[in-house]
């Protein structure tokens, strides 16, 4: 079974609905969608934007192949023949912009805004949905960690828990991008260029007479990369003791033991015992590695404790972003086509956070000349080119309109980058290590109370007074109706 074509991989309605713009002859209109979360998880004050690299890919080759199609007219809407055919005529033709890889990012902002034909715009939103949800979900679990690690080196550990294949390997690269040093899974770093470490299992040791034995056996062949795990009888009787004498076998030959592992118990005891224990044995130079169900919150109280430990191997927390496990980003229509021109359409709903904000709109990070720093991100209609120009704007907080702000001295950056223009790929993908080097740079934007951890400052995300006018009018003209 190949799994490589992913145009089906779409919610079924996707393709019913591209079936009756085909039947209705409306498949060639316009259409607008945008891509946004309505709520920043963790409890964190921001999102780390992932995904692009994996969109752009599907989008360049989707096709509809043989087998997709042989599989399409054996379903029980018996879709009808000539729509298959025209099926197999499919390509992305539209436009797309995105918010590049590494970007700080905040609810209700567009981080990918896709113009097309509606016949083209509305295949791709499951697909979209799906790489954008969890690669940013994992970048921000993982960002959060980095932020608590601080100069710590991170080892991403998750495969083995993660949600199948993919997200081992999208989400090893998710926390690259947000930090993390390196990973164990191979495949990741073979097709991201990843740093990639190990250090050895249990088994290893079990499969041996004595931990004494194991250990030695091991550094014989890995003398340089060699990290011991010191927890499989007794961490501080026999583990490190036997560790420390493989320390100076090595010493002797000239050579240095890397590391080794604690992975169980109290890893803010033992990390100091061991610590005390490896200075004596004169062997400082060896680092102390630990894993074992860490996140965020251990890893803070484990430094807290004044714990010993200088890297720190995050597997099931990270990979599953256990506590949180998925994102909740949107796709939705805000312009079609109508009569040759570009209308904005909204969704009324009974909950106020989920009516949309009609209408093809720019984002943009609004950094202040003085500081340097971000104020606020401004959602302005795309005509509205005021803030493109340094005029004074509004900042205008819809949830509480008499709170407004009005700025001047600001250098406005787009956030939407143009990634596909008329089905051409325009965007150039930066290297893994230009995305994590930009990432940086976006968090130094950030004053700190938006970056920290527990109860993060909220930075603003306002709407322009027009955006915001839009909005209200739709609103009444569908409530008149
Ligand atoms: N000093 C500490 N403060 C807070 N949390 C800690 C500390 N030391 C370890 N932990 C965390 O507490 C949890 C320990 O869980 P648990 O007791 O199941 O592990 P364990 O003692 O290693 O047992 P096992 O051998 O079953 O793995 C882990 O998530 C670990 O990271
Ligand atoms: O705890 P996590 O954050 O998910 O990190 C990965 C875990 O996977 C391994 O344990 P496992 O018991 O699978 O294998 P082992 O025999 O190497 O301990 C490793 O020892 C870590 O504890
Ligand atoms: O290299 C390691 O120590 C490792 C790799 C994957 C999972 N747990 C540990």
């Amino acid at each position: 079974m190949s799994c490589g074509n992913l145009a089906l991989h779409t919610d079924k309605y996707q393709i019913n609905m591209m079936y009756a713009h085909w039947m209705n002859g409306s498949m060639n209109e316009k259409a607008v969608f945008e891509l946004f979360f309505r709520k920043l998880p963790f409890g964190n004050g921001y999102a780390v934007a992932a995904g692009l690299e994996r969109v752009v890919d599907y989008i360049r080759n989707l096709r509809f192949g043989e087998e997709e199609i042989a599989y399409l007219s054996e379903q029980e809407e018996q879709y009808n023949e000539a729509f298959l055919q025209e099926l197999r005529r499919f390509r992305f033709t539209g436009d797309l912009a995105a918010v590049p890889e590494g970007t700080i990012v905040f609810p209700n902002e567009p981080l990918i805004r896709v113009e097309a034909r509606v016949f083209e715009a509305q295949l791709i939103e499951t697909a979209m949905l799906n790489f954008v949800n969890y690669q940013t979900l994992i970048a921000t679990k993982a960002s959060r960690i980095k932020q608590v690690a601080g100069s710590d080196a991170l080892l991403e550990f998750g495969t083995r828990r993660a949600q199948e294949a993919d997200a081992a390997v999208w989400g090893a690269r998710a926390s690259y991008i947000a930090g993390f040093h390196a990973t164990s899974n191979l495949r990741a770093g073979m097709l991201f260029g990843i740093p990639t470490k190990g250090t050895h299992a249990h088994a290893w040791v079990q499969g041996h007479d004595t931990e004494e034995e194991a250990f030695r056996k091991y550094a014989e062949v890995l003398p340089d990369q060699v990290t011991l795990l010191v927890d499989t009888y007794d961490t501080l009787r026999s583990g490190v003791p036997n560790a420390i004498r493989i320390g100076h076998m090595l010493e002797q030959q000239g050579k240095r033991m890397n590391a080794i592992r604690l992975d169980s118990g109290d890893l803010a005891y033992l990390s100091q015992r061991t610590r005390a224990m490896l200075d004596e044995a004169g062997l400082p130079y060896v680092q102390i590695v630990a894993s074992n169900d860490l996140d965020e919150n251990i890893i803070f109280n484990l430094k807290a404790q004044g714990a010993k430990i200088d890297v720190w191997g995050v597997g099931t927390q990270l990979i599953t972003a256990g506590d949180q496990p998925s994102l909740g980003g949107v796709y939705k229509l805000v312009a079609r086509e109508k009569d040759g021109e570009l209308v904005p359409v909204i969704k009324i709903s009974g909950n106020p956070e989920k009516v949309s904000m009609p209408g093809v709109k720019e984002v943009y990070r609004i950094v202040n000349r003085a500081t340097g720093m971000a104020d606020g991100d401004y959602i302005a209609l795309r005509h509205d080119e005021a803030v493109r120009r340094g005029e004074a704007i509004k900042l205008h907080d819809p949830l509480h309109p008499y709170i407004h702000k009005v700025i001047t001295d600001y250098k406005a950056v787009p956030l939407l980058q143009p990634i596909f223009q008329a089905g051409e790929l325009v965007y150039t993908l930066p290297s893994l290590a230009e995305i994590r080097q930009y990432h940086e740079e976006q968090l130094r934007l950030f004053w700190p109370q938006y970056l920290r951890k527990l109860n993060p400052e909220m930075y603003r995300v306002n709407s322009s007074v027009e955006a915001w006018q839009l909005k209200l009018d739709l609103i009444q003209r569908y409530r008149a109706q």
